[in-house]
């Protein structure tokens, strides 16, 4: 293989010294190798993407109608403070139902009933540790983003990491929290997701575009973007699934909206409006999906209050 100088390379990207030098650093150039004080790069090292430039992408379909959905959210409003008890057996039910549909949706085999069971605290027969363990965390990582929701705290890396971590937890300690740091595929998605060592500067790069491109937008199309351009991304080698849909709900809730639960038996649907927006940057479709879930959890939630 061919390699180029610290130099020749801030001349080839336009990128000053002293950065390259901190991104070989960091592992952020694929191949570059430290050969006594001075650094090797790979002639056809990708050019790694600075987080810190103007982002600038043009996604499709973001024009919704979101009437109906922020006319039930505010009947739902007029109800606040709700009645605790009343509160308390809708999370109850909230809980079961995200945390059973989720990760049926990524092979667990657990049933609604035994969902609920294990959330008790009681071993259902036949069923793996794992499989006990993601019942549990899955619950503690809803618990978890319902407080970041009342410490109105923001939507950042270390949050992500943090909901990730609570995923993983005595499951695979030695990647909770990381991102990976091999390439990956999604089964069944025609779309590629990047290669590990971009991951650190597109997640940056996310959480900027969050911050300053989709502030304006609807807490409906904000919240469908970041779960789409998160799982797209892929940042760890397991329970990118799992989180994209907390963060989904952690951006309604943030809102004030109530949380929606993608249901296992409609998974192909899902997966094909994800595949659309990561493949043609057209949103509509899963923006439509989530809509739809929402103005469903918003009458449930109204069913009972009204
Ligand atoms: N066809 C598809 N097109 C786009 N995205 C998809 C597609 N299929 C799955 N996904 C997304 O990727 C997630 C699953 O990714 P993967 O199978 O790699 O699991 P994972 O990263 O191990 O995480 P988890 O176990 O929580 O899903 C799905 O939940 C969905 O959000």
């Amino acid at each position: 293989m061919d390699y180029i100088s610290i130099k020749e390379a801030s001349e080839k990207w336009g990128i000053s010294d002293s950065r390259i030098r901190l991104l070989c650093r960091e592992g952020r150039i694929e191949g570059a190798m430290k050969i006594g004080r001075n650094w090797a790069i790979p002639l056809d090292a990708v050019k790694p993407i600075d987080g810190r430039e103007s982002i600038n992408k043009e996604y499709l379909g973001l024009k919704y109608d979101f009437s109906i959905i922020d006319s039930l959210k505010k009947r739902i409003d007029k109800y606040r403070p709700f009645p605790k008890q009343l509160a308390d057996s809708l999370h109850e039910k909230l809980v079961v139902e995200w945390t059973y549909n989720s990760n049926a949706i990524e092979g667990n085999t657990l049933t609604m009933s035994e969902t609920k069971v294990v959330l008790e605290g009681i071993t259902v027969g036949g069923k793996t540790m794992i499989e006990h363990l993601e019942t549990i965390n899955h619950r503690d990582a809803i618990l978890f983003i319902e407080d970041l929701v009342s410490n109105k705290e923001p939507i950042s890396e270390w949050n992500i990491k943090n909901i990730h971590s609570l995923i993983l937890k005595e499951i695979d300690n030695k990647n909770a929290e990381k991102y990976r740091t091999e390439n990956v595929v999604i089964s069944g998605a025609k779309h590629i997701p990047p290669k590990h060592y971009g991951i650190t500067d597109l997640m940056q790069e996310l959480i900027e575009e969050y911050n300053n491109n989709w502030k304006d937008y609807h807490p409906v199309v904000r919240a469908t973007l970041l779960h789409g351009e998160f799982v797209k991304i892929h940042p760890f080698i397991d329970g990118n699934g799992r989180t994209s849909r907390l963060l989904l709900n952690f951006e309604l809730m943030r809102n004030g909206y109530t949380p929606i639960i993608i249901k296992n038996e409609n998974r192909a649907k899902y997966y094909e409006v994800l595949d659309i927006a990561h493949t043609t940057m057209n949103y509509e479709p899963f923006i439509k999906l989530v809509t739809e879930l929402v103005i469903e959890s918003e009458k449930l939630w109204l069913s009972v209050l009204d």
